[in-house]
């Protein structure tokens, strides 16, 4: 099998890499390794290996923060300063009703700041999960009977929220007002049983023309859809689960691809020697700056 211009940017054994964030004002490029509750920070241009910083807890997702980074850990979301303490900026209100239950899973900013983040049914099987925003200092729950919430992106013209839950691999679109912070009526705009893909829709980027590059988990490939929700790219991946993309580099052309080993076997894990890595993809276009959190 042929991997065109997919190549390993940092060779690593996350158990489940996912969230990276490029930011443009710190050229670092951040993830996760949800499992280990690691934090990682890398800037390409030095060469050198990434830093980590070693959280108790599971860690969903990462965002910017004109301090530091917002993180979403599995009881709650917290501020992490690069100088300073973390503040605690937010309970998960399904961990403290069910005692460690749901987590915080994939998440994301909007242009006007707020934290979009999604909840993970404890077992990944039933649809317990919830879609928050944090927005003013409030976390509110907007979208509820979700299994697994994934996906979370917004058009360049802002007019649309992108989201999934992975467990019905379907892709939706909301009409999103990024004034008020409102969605409308939500639409199916892809479903990957009808494309004929395979695996899951998990993580996902925006591109500066619109596309929608999603990482298949368990399909072993990146796809990129249309604003009219097209498949018009596909690229295998050496490993069986890519979890999310984002672009980066000092010109927002690189796309990194975090990954998994979770789910593998020894003969799996044999067949992927690059699974937990970070790869890199040349993809010819650009990605959008990251906005922060600020709300
Ligand atoms: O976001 C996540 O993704 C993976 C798999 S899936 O793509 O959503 O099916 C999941 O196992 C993981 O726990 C979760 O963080």
């Amino acid at each position: 099998m042929q991997y065109h211009r997919i190549e390993v940017a940092v060779k690593l054994d996350m158990s489940l890499g996912e969230s990276p964030v490029w930011s443009v004002a710190r050229q670092t490029l951040y993830w996760a390794d949800i499992n280990y509750g690691h934090v990682y920070a890398w800037r390409p241009q030095e060469g050198g290996a990434p830093t980590r910083i070693e959280l108790d807890e599971k860690v969903g997702c990462v965002a910017l923060d004109e301090a530091g980074l917002v993180v979403a850990a599995a009881s709650g979301i917290l501020r992490l300063p690069e100088n300073g303490e973390p503040e605690r900026l937010a309970a998960n209100p399904e961990w403290e009703r069910a005692g460690q239950g749901n987590r915080f899973n994939d998440g994301r900013c909007d242009a006007a700041g707020r934290l979009w983040v999604g909840t993970i049914d404890a077992d990944e099987t039933s649809p317990s999960a919830a879609l928050y925003c944090l927005d003013k200092g409030e976390l509110t729950q907007r979208l509820s009977g979700i299994g697994i919430s994934n996906g979370l992106a917004f058009s360049p013209d802002r007019r649309w929220l992108y989201h999934t839950d992975s467990l019905t691999r379907r892709i939706l679109r909301y009409p999103f007002d990024v004034v008020s912070g409102a969605l409308g009526k939500a639409e199916t705009w892809v479903d990957l049983e009808m494309q004929g893909l395979p695996g899951v829709p998990d993580g996902a980027a925006v591109d500066s023309e619109g596309g929608y590059w999603s990482a298949l988990y368990g399909g072993g490939r990146i796809v990129r859809f249309s604003p009219a929700g097209k498949l018009v790219a596909e690229h295998e991946v050496p490993c069986l689960h890519p979890t999310m993309v984002a672009f980066g580099g000092s010109d927002l052309s690189t796309l990194y691809i975090t990954t998994a080993t979770q789910h593998l076997d020894a003969t799996g894990k044999a067949r992927w020697p690059f699974a937990g890595s970070l790869l890199q993809l040349k993809t010819g276009l650009r990605g959008l700056a990251e906005p922060g959190f600020s709300a």
